[in-house]
């Protein structure tokens, strides 16, 4: 097991916002937290990242207790794309080579450079490496920090809805190539996605959030109508195509 959460607990001064929140993740595998805007998706990955300190609970990184590991471990152990983020100007090739920064001690190694490269060029952002990242469109800013949290060689990836900007073909791009790393390396991914039928095409697993809680947890057969009508409170019909589920709004 990679990531343990062990009954977190969080809130803004009284406002409480995750109650009793535990689950694990294997090696590997890709997570999907859905819910409502403000269910506290963002809150629980910002507790896992150590941005935020919970009331109450542990994380554990492969049985390591976070909340006692150095900041350079935490940054060694967790990639963190976040929804918002100020990033001062400077090359999208720079931007990608900071993800490097818990690894370098002195100089940028050769590793290091071949690492920022692969990244780029896989992708495909590799014309973009000399222009700067306050030059980009939404879309490709954010794969520069998809980019920029692969290149930290993570053994967990947090993705804070990272292909909202992104259009369709690179969604699909984007997300088929963080579950091929993920497999490959053995990274195990937590990703906030609101797009139901993004998260059933990428996901291995699903966590729902309600009220503070998860509401119910595991593989595709957690995505119900019934599920999604209790969680989101819409009315929407599932269907099978090719074996995959699809969910369509009724
Ligand atoms: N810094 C903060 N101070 C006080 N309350 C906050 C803060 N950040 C978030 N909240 C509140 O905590 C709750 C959970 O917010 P959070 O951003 O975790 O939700 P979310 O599920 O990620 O939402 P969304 O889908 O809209 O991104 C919301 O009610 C929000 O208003």
């Amino acid at each position: 097991m990679i990531l343990r959460v062990d009954n977190l607990t969080f809130s803004y001064h009284s406002k409480l916002v995750l109650d009793k929140v535990s689950f694990s993740i294997e090696r590997g595998e890709c997570v999907a937290v859905l819910g409502v805007n403000g269910a506290g998706k963002s809150t629980l990955l910002k507790c896992i990242n150590k941005i935020l300190v919970p009331d109450s609970g542990v994380v554990y990184i492969e049985n390591k207790d976070l909340s006692k590991m150095p900041q350079i471990e935490v940054a060694k152990n967790i990639g963190y794309v976040p929804q918002r983020t100020n990033v001062s100007r400077m090359t999208v090739f720079d931007a990608v080579l900071l993800g490097r920064k818990p690894y370098i001690k002195l100089d940028v190694t050769d590793k290091d450079i071949e690492i920022v490269k692969d990244i780029l060029r896989h992708l495909s952002l590799e014309k973009y490496s000399l222009k700067y990242i306050d030059e980009l469109s939404g879309g490709e800013f954010q794969k520069v920090l998809i980019a920029r949290a692969l290149a930290q060689e993570p053994k967990v990836l947090l993705l804070d809805e990272p292909t909202s900007s992104l259009d369709l073909k690179n969604q699909i791009e984007v997300l088929d190539f963080i579950k091929k790393i993920a497999r490959e390396r053995g990274i195990s991914v937590v990703i906030i996605i609101h797009d139901l039928n993004l998260a059933l095409r990428f996901a291995d697993k699903f966590i729902m959030i309600k009220d503070n809680k998860i509401y119910s947890a595991g593989g595709q057969e957690v995505i119900t109508e019934e599920a999604i009508r209790d969680v989101y409170s819409v009315d929407v019909k599932i269907e099978k195509i090719r074996n995959k589920k699809i969910v369509i709004p009724v």
